[in-house]
């Protein structure tokens, strides 16, 4: 019985140190609120990412400091969703996506923005674009390549028809899981997903699940709804889908792709301020000479520049035309990075600058 009285006591501990975190946090939020009248006072933007990242890594180290008896995995989980919160507090940020609700887009936007947003799912990448020029939308989540499926090539025509600016990037690793509101395998007859999904996991499936009926349905979002009201069903999905429909996750990652990534961008109408660890992303076209793109690309390797990526398109302007699609590491507000794109979009007949945004860790 002693260990009830231990437990008891380590208990009250834990209850007390959670009141003092929520003080702390009603702390945090009048302050936060307080940020946010000097900014539109001044009329400053209010969402700021290169102050949440700068939040995140100052945490992260010294969390480490600390010991990490909490994990400094989680630091960034946690302390999102309090900035989130205490920004809804600034302001109400709306943020579209390509839905459906559940989505592994929809996962992004959480991981990017937290839970305090006002999310507008909508049915296209295009339609994510007009809800932000529109006016509808502060913010919009896109997919833009697969490590396994490659490049999202609309996003990338978008990108280059419309004004709006790249803000942000997420990288997901897409793990598909199986999940229902029944955490007991055995009772499992019937399982949902798209057929991309469950081609994926069918190895896994087939071995843990030989007898289930798979049924296919249009999104693993659908999926999720399916197997929510169902006892002997069950889902593959992403994380989002367990946490918006309630289920439990039965078996973590169970499809077979160990490389399986997703980028997202984040789009808006502004270039948010230089982080320190910045990427910019911008497109350019080369003249039709010998030598083109590697003239056109010097003024990078003479200002010093790390270019990460580069990815050519066709223009759709003439046949055999191509844009190339560039990231560098270094943010616009940099007088080596300005100055090098300024020489380059001399020498291109089509220049323009996608974006500055903070790098994804
Ligand atoms: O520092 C600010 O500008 C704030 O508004 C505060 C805060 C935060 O909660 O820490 C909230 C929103 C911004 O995106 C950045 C940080």
């Amino acid at each position: 019985m002693e260990y009830r009285s231990k437990l008891n006591e380590l208990r009250k501990k834990i209850d007390e140190i959670d009141e003092q975190i929520l003080r702390l946090l009603n702390d945090r939020a009048r302050l936060a609120r307080d940020v946010g009248h000097i900014k539109k006072k001044h009329n400053l933007p209010i969402y700021v990412p290169s102050r949440e990242q700068k939040i995140f890594d100052r945490l992260e180290q010294l969390n480490r400091e600390f010991g990490e008896y909490f994990p400094t995995d989680s630091i960034k989980p946690v302390f999102r969703e309090i900035i989130s919160a205490c920004r809804s507090t600034e302001e109400n940020l709306k943020v579209a996506y390509l839905g459906p609700r559940a989505t592994f887009t929809h996962q992004a936007a959480i991981e990017h923005f937290g839970q305090a947003v006002e999310y507008i799912p909508v049915q296209t990448i295009k339609d994510v674009f007009e809800e932000i020029l529109k006016e509808r939308a502060d913010f919009g989540v896109v997919p833009v390549e697969n490590t396994i499926e490659g490049i999202v090539n609309y996003t990338h025509d978008l990108l280059v028809d419309y004004t709006l600016k790249i803000t942000g990037e997420v990288i997901l690793e897409i793990s598909l899981h199986l999940m229902g509101i029944n955490p007991d395998i055995k009772q499992i007859v019937r399982v949902y997903s798209h057929r991309h999904a469950l081609a994926e996991c069918r190895e896994w499936l087939m071995k843990n699940l030989p007898h289930a009926q798979l049924i296919e349905v249009e999104s693993t979002a659908k999926a999720a709804e399916m197997a929510k009201d169902d006892y002997e069903s069950a889902a593959v999905a992403g994380e989002a889908a367990a946490d918006i429909y309630g289920l439990h996750i039965i078996e973590k990652k169970i499809d077979r792709h160990t490389q399986n990534f997703t980028r997202f961008l984040i789009i808006g109408k502004d270039i948010p301020p230089a982080s320190g660890n910045d990427k910019t992303t911008f497109v350019f076209s080369v003249k039709n000479e010998v030598g083109a793109l590697y003239k056109t690309l010097e003024p990078l390797y003479k200002h010093g520049i790390n270019m990460t990526k580069i990815e050519s398109r066709p223009s759709k302007k003439e046949a055999w035309d191509y844009i190339f699609f560039t990231d560098i590491e270094g943010h616009i507000e940099e007088d080596r990075i300005r100055n090098a794109l300024k020489e380059l979009e001399k020498k291109s007949p089509f220049f323009k600058i996608l974006g500055s945004y903070p790098k994804a860790h």
